[in-house]
């Protein structure tokens, strides 16, 4: 099977005088796996269920393999949908759950029932074939949610906050379930998740939202090594950043390090750096011209890895997770420390 192609073409949705969409733009490749990721309120949902048919566009059009969806009823659309506040017929058992689907499609009976196997045995339930929803744990009615949006092999499938109402370890298994599905069956995935670590491992693209709009869209390692704004990268991990002084023939003053580096992106305002991507100077290195100094404020140590948090002489406290390994003695509270970190490692940041 192969997925659909998903195209969201300017797609504003007003409620009134709310835009919980505007000018939206979303191209998504056959097969491809996209997350919608963005504080609450920024739109996400309103995404899907205009996808989905529950909603119509204020203006603009969603197309699926290029056909426009204006008009054609969300059961039409040939869409599977996994969402939190999911609904499992409570008076069908299990496996009569998972058959509708197949029912609603007039599908005979015996591919039914050997469908309905495979995709109950997939997510694990097969010894749960007739038990009521109500004879279910929140976890396992979650995944027989999961069965029957998949039972009927849809070329697109929808996820809202699917996973969230889940403990870690539930939630775990369900994401590798999901990807395996996603694998297996090749259908076009559109997943929203409050949750960034559920974004960074599972996705192949992920889409930032804020107000209505994707802010920045990217594979997962380019929007954390390459958030283009503050706003991206405060929202995925954690972030050191900088305002730039002065960007001239591809060089910038940072004043609160009072070091220069070379940038040469001409119209970056700030620098993005990663906690991870700082190095500590020890011994007797001989400073040079990108070696900065602070004072160790605070410490917490992770096992493998410590978190400083450091001031500098600007009072700006920026934070420094270095890998313990390697490491003679590293600076403790109280103490001077000197960093460093390769120019190439820090992300321009263009104005908000
Ligand atoms: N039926 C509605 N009537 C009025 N306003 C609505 C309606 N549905 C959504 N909104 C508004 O549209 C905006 C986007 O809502 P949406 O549910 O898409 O956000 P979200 O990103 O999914 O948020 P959350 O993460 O909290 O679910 C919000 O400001 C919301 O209040």
């Amino acid at each position: 099977m192969q997925g659909s192609r998903i195209h969201f073409e300017k797609v504003t949705k007003s409620f009134g005088t709310a835009i919980a969409l505007s000018d939206f733009n979303l191209d998504i490749a056959p097969g491809e796996f996209v997350t919608l990721l963005g504080a609450s309120g920024s739109g996400k949902s309103t995404a899907l269920n205009i996808l989905a048919g529950f909603s119509d566009a204020t203006s603009g059009e969603v197309y699926i393999d290029g056909r426009p969806m204006t008009g054609v009823a969300p059961e039409n659309r040939n869409v599977g949908m996994v969402f939190q506040n999911f609904a499992l017929f409570p008076h069908k058992s299990v496996a009569e759950n998972v058959a509708f689907p197949l029912k609603m499609r007039k599908v005979p009976r015996v591919i039914i029932e050997r469908r309905v196997k495979a995709a109950l045995e997939m997510v694990r339930l097969g010894e749960f074939a007739a038990r009521k929803p109500a004879a279910l744990s929140g976890g396992q009615r979650q995944r027989v949610a999961l069965a029957r949006a998949v039972v009927f092999e849809p070329p697109v499938l929808l996820m809202d906050e699917c996973l969230s109402a889940l403990d870690l370890k539930l939630r775990e298994e369900l994401q590798d379930e999901i990807r395996r599905i996603h694998r297996e069956i090749g259908t076009t995935v559109l997943f929203v998740t409050h949750d960034q670590t559920e974004a960074l491992t599972m996705s192949d693209r992920i889409a930032i939202l804020e107000g209505g709009k994707i802010v920045q869209i990217d594979a997962p390692e380019a929007l954390y090594d390459r958030p283009r704004t503050r706003f991206v990268a405060d929202f995925i991990g954690q972030s050191n950043m900088f305002d730039l002084a002065t960007v001239q023939n591809g060089q910038a003053d940072v004043p609160d390090m009072g070091i220069t580096i070379p940038v040469v992106d001409a119209s970056a305002v700030a620098i993005s750096l990663r906690p991870e991507r700082i190095r500590v100077v020890l011994g007797d290195a001989p400073a040079d011209k990108s070696v900065f100094e602070g004072v160790v404020e605070d410490e917490t140590f992770f096992g493998p890895v410590v978190a400083q948090t450091v001031r500098l002489a600007s009072g700006r406290v920026l934070d420094v997770r270095s890998q313990r390994s390697g490491h003679d003695r590293l600076p403790h509270a109280g103490e001077t420390i000197r960093l460093a970190f390769d120019p190439a490692d820090a992300a321009p940041l263009a104005a908000d």
